[in-house]
Order: C-alpha cells, then sequence, then structure tokens
C-alpha cells in the first residue's frame, strides 16, 4: 500500500494532535499554535481520527471531517492529516508504534487537551505510550483538576515535567509529561453539534 505520508526531518520534533474533529474548532486551533510554543515543537501534525474507540456514536464522514479541519486550520508550521487511516490503525498505541518504526529519529509528542488525560488510563496499553512517548496537556475549562488528579497523573506523577520546563518535554527522555496552563478556550465538537450547525449526516 502506498501512503501520502507527511514528511519529517531526523531530529524534528512533532506534535500530534489525534482527534475527532466532529467539527473542528477555534479551540484545536488555539491549543496547536499553544503547544508549537510551549514544547518547542518543529511542527504539529493533526490526526483527524477514523473513530475514537472508546466513543459509542460513530462521528460524520472521514472525508467531511478532514475537509473542514484543513479549512479551519492553516499555518504554515501544521499539517492536517488522515494517517490513522491511512496506516490503517485503530489504537493510539498501535498507531505511534507505526510512527516510530517509519520515522527513526524523529521525536513525536502527543498532544492532549486536560480531559482526555482525565481518561488517558482507560486507552489501550496506555503505559506502553507514555513509555514511548512524551505527552503534552494542555489546560481545558473545567478540566484542570480531573486532569491533575487522574489514575495517570497519580500513577506518573515522578515523569512530571514542570511547566516551567516545557520547552525540553520532546528531549528529556520517557516517560514524561507535561501539563501547560494557557489562556484558555472553551470551544467544543459537542456543543456546535448541538447547535445544529454541524450534522453527522
Ligand atoms: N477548547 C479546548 N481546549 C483544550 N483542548 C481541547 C479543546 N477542544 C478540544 N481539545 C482537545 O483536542 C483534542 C481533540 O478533541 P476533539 O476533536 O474530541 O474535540 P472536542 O471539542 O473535545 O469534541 P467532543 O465535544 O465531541 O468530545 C482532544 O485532546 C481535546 O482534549
Ligand atoms: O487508543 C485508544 O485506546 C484511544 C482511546 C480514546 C481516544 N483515543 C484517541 O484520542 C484522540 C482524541 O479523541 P477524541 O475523540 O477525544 O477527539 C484520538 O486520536 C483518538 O483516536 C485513543
Amino acid at each position: 500500500m502506498r501512503y501520502k505520508l507527511p514528511y519529517a526531518r531526523s531530529g524534528q520534533v512533532i506534535g500530534l494532535l489525534g482527534g475527532s474533529f466532529d467539527p473542528a474548532h477555534e479551540g484545536h486551533v488555539h491549543i496547536t499554535k499553544a503547544a508549537l510554543k510551549r514544547f518547542g515543537l518543529d511542527r504539529v501534525w493533526w490526526l483527524v481520527s477514523p473513530a475514537n474507540p472508546l466513543k459509542t456514536n460513530g462521528p460524520a464522514p472521514l472525508q467531511k471531517r478532514l475537509k473542514h479541519a484543513q479549512k479551519v486550520m492553516q499555518h504554515p508550521q501544521v499539517d492536517v492529516t488522515d494517517l490513522e487511516s491511512q496506516l490503517g490503525t485503530r489504537y493510539t498505541a498501535e498507531m505511534l508504534d507505526r510512527l516510530h518504526q517509519i520515522y527513526p529519529g524523529v521525536t513525536f509528542v502527543w498532544l492532549m487537551g486536560a480531559d482526555n488525560l482525565a481518561q488517558f488510563h482507560r486507552w489501550q496499553n496506555w503505559q506502553g505510550i507514555l513509555a514511548t512517548t512524551p505527552i503534552g496537556v494542555i489546560a481545558r475549562p473545567g478540566q484542570r483538576i480531573a486532569a491533575r488528579t487522574s489514575v495517570a497523573a497519580s500513577i506518573f506523577e515522578r515523569a512530571r515535567v514542570p511547566a516551567r520546563a516545557s520547552q525540553a518535554l520532546g528531549r528529556v527522555g520517557t516517560p514524561a509529561w507535561c501539563f501547560v496552563n494557557v489562556p484558555m478556550n472553551d470551544a467544543s465538537s459537542t456543543e456546535i453539534r448541538n447547535s445544529g450547525d454541524w450534522t453527522r449526516e
């Protein structure tokens, strides 16, 4: 199978923002720009997922979400991709293993909003993800406490990189995770869907 994968050079630090993006919104754009600055990233790749394994309701068709995300996120250091669908992986741990094989010498930093850290211990092989991939967590309204007191944060407390050292997240080895408090944006896909401006058809 031939892939159309984004380019990365050995030595680069690439942030990965995986998501349903059903639909993409200003909050995603906001945390991407914050992550580029705060985690010292060379680029960010958005990974528009075929489906979140923990969500029961299927999202809108991938091509619709991808096209919309490409319109919403336009930045010289960001690529909006359907990498997971191209690789045919379902779980993040599996997909990261493939990326580490395909891009030796590149450091990937997995990005997530604080709400995802609160749930992270439910992901398949989540401890394996932390063993290979630094994680950058960005504040989200109403989610800071849930993230800080989450199972993953407690078990991996000693792997936490202080926010003042966030620029080094991709270079300190694994396991490593860092929570940064940035000015927050309260956009959410659920709210947009509830307003009727985006249908899953
Ligand atoms: N406003 C925001 N602030 C911080 N992080 C966010 C924000 N919106 C989304 N994220 C993060 O972006 C990633 C992808 O999010 P997703 O596509 O699920 O959007 P969402 O708005 O959370 O969607 P939904 O409401 O359907 O759960 C996740 O890591 C999520 O935590
Ligand atoms: O691998 C897992 O078990 C897993 C469980 C839940 C979510 N994820 C990934 O987390 C990312 C955020 O998902 P979402 O739906 O909150 O935008 C997206 O890339 C999902 O594929 C991954």
